[in-house]
């Protein structure tokens, strides 16, 4: 063990040490054809997430957010270089990565339950109807939907039909769970709501999250690290900010605390520069 690379490894609760990193992307490069010629979105992208890290991503619109999380998602074909999760070379889709995106695209004629449980049925194809029936009501019940579980996706407003988005990703039990923008659309009292919501659930799962943000004080409240990412094209990572707060967070401390203003500064610094 000794001849292993420091911090490269952890015990596991079985004794077992695995790879420290639950993602490790290298040199990622991400080229779209265009007319006028190929457009090189991220060139030679590196960035290593340790196991149960909460990391947001921010910067300038177009830079290429969405497309490094569809390319993790295995959405969005690689050009170069390498995504590997949880020790695997990424090369499609699959339940390991959970996405929840800016709109949940529920089916508007299912219920909240049927919504959810469409992914639980695929993933846990082979466990008990009863065992899938308390995945899908436990989850529903932990992002708050426990008395609107049997509504239609289509009456529900844009909130509850997020946090139908929340329940459905965290109950196929992936390792990564991808989120791009999920609050964008929300208005700032649910968005407030809904982060609760999302930092509630992650802390009890503790799964890896990697959520796209375009508000400061989201990333900050959310994450472990903020990774900033230089403007397109050629996009990298151009800085990554520790964010040191204790867990589980309160709002209340975390914008009383006295490095908050530090972290706000150095984020919006760099987003202007
Ligand atoms: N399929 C595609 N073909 C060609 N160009 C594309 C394609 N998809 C995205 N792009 C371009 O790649 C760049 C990065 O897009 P992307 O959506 O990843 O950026 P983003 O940082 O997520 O933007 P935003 O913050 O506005 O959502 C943009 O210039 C976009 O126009």
């Amino acid at each position: 063990m000794e001849t292993l690379e420091k911090n490269s490894i952890r015990r596991t609760d079985n004794g077992l040490f695995e790879d420290k990193y639950m993602l490790d992307i290298s040199k990622l490069t991400k080229i779209y054809p265009t007319p006028k010629g190929d457009y090189v979105v991220l060139d030679d992208l590196d960035l290593k997430i340790k196991h149960e890290e909460f990391i947001s991503i921010i910067g300038h619109s177009g830079c290429g957010k969405s497309t490094l999380l569809t390319m993790i998602a295995g959405l969005n074909p690689i050009s170069r270089g390498t995504i590997v999760v949880n020790n695997q070379t990424v090369r499609g889709p699959g339940p390991d990565r959970g996405v929840i995106f800016q709109s949940p695209s529920l089916l508007p004629w299912m219920t909240a339950y049927e919504n959810v449980m469409l992914g639980v049925k695929q993933v846990f194809a082979h466990g008990s109807k009863k065992d899938r029936d308390d995945i899908v009501k436990y989850y529903l019940a932990k992002v708050g939907l426990e008395d609107a579980m049997h509504k239609k996706a289509k009456e529900l407003s844009q909130g509850m039909q997020q946090r139908v988005g929340i329940a459905r990703a965290f109950a196929i039990k992936p390792k990564v769970l991808l989120l791009d923008e999920p609050f964008g659309m929300l208005d700032s009292l649910t968005r407030g709501e809904l982060q609760d919501v999302l930092i509630e659930v992650w802390n009890q799962e503790k799964i890896t999250a990697i959520m796209i943000t375009h508000d400061v004080d989201e990333s900050i409240f959310l994450a472990d690290r903020v990774i900033m990412m230089t403007s397109g094209p050629r996009a990298k990572v151009g800085d990554i900010l520790e964010i040191d707060f204790e867990r589980p967070r309160l709002r209340k401390d975390v914008l009383d605390h006295p490095d908050y203003y530090k972290y706000r500064e150095h984020l919006i610094n760099f987003l202007e520069h």
